[in-house]
């Protein structure tokens, strides 16, 4: 039998009082033509460290994070957020594998963040200012940011996304088309968030990433939880059977 985490599992969790949860998933489903996708998912998260969330292709991770990020709304469940249901929307981003930036310079797309995100004015230039510092773009600032190269343009990507001051970081694979060293660098982007106090919930296939980064692992299949495990346990000896599965290189069903 997989290990499921039950509902009652991670209730227990909260109740134990140890570190109190920012984020509770709770039966949340989204359904397309009749079929779950995501199937009754429950899921607590500490409000500190990074969780990275494994699966098969199709498993529904993508879909997990764009409903964490109120992309997209489950057709059924709850999400509590410190035991309310509202959603701290500007505390809360979200970067895809794939950036998405303005057709203007770096400078720009990141002017553009710290006024959307709210970030007074008299704060601005000396934000701004880190965040170049942070991502390594100082030199790039004025260079139109969608001709950068890939690695370049995540990087923009994620400060971007720190322009929030993020409690709630959700990565989508964000290295997968990356080489080792534009993945290093944003590597070292997420240990500054996760350092900085935002919880970090990665989706990731690269093992050595999520071996790097994971202080927690939570794996997916078909929709649901089969293991919430701590990273040394998961790659050392996984609990669930789809886990050990999707670790031997064999196909899950
Ligand atoms: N809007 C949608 N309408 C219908 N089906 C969808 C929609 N979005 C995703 N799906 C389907 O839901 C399933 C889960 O998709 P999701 O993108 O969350 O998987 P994933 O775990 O992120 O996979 P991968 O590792 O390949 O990125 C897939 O079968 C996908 O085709």
């Amino acid at each position: 039998m997989p290990e499921t985490h039950t509902r009652e599992s991670h209730l227990s969790v909260i109740e134990s009082g140890i570190e109190p949860p920012a984020i509770a998933l709770q039966d949340v489903v989204f359904e397309r033509q009749g079929k779950a996708l995501v199937d009754g998912l429950n899921l607590t998260l500490a409000a500190h460290g990074t969780t990275v969330l494994m699966g098969p292709n199709g498993a529904g991770k993508s879909l997990t994070l764009r409903i964490m990020a109120g992309l997209i709304a489950p057709g059924q469940g709850k999400i509590r957020w410190n035991g309310t249901e509202t959603l701290p929307s500007q505390r809360v981003a979200l970067v895809f594998q794939k950036p998405v930036l303005l057709r203007r310079s770096v400078r720009a797309n990141l002017k553009h963040a710290l006024k959307i995100y709210g970030v007074p004015r008299s704060e601005q230039g000396q934000r701004l200012e880190e965040l170049l510092e942070m991502g390594h773009l100082k030199e790039l600032a004025d260079r139109p940011a969608r001709v950068l190269s890939g690695g370049e343009q995540q990087r923009v990507a994620l400060v971007r996304a720190l322009a929030a001051r993020p409690k709630l970081l959700l990565l989508d694979e964000p290295t997968a088309s990356l080489d080792p060293q534009a993945t290093a660098a944003i590597e070292d982007l997420i240990r500054t968030a996760a350092a900085s106090g935002a919880k970090v919930l990665l989706v990731t296939h690269d093992r050595g990433q999520a071996q790097r980064l994971a202080d927690e692992i939570v794996f997916l299949n078909h929709g649901r939880v089969t293991e919430v495990t701590s990273a040394a346990q998961f790659f050392d000896a996984p609990r669930s059977r789809e886990g050990r599965t999707y670790l031997s290189g064999h196909l899950l069903f």
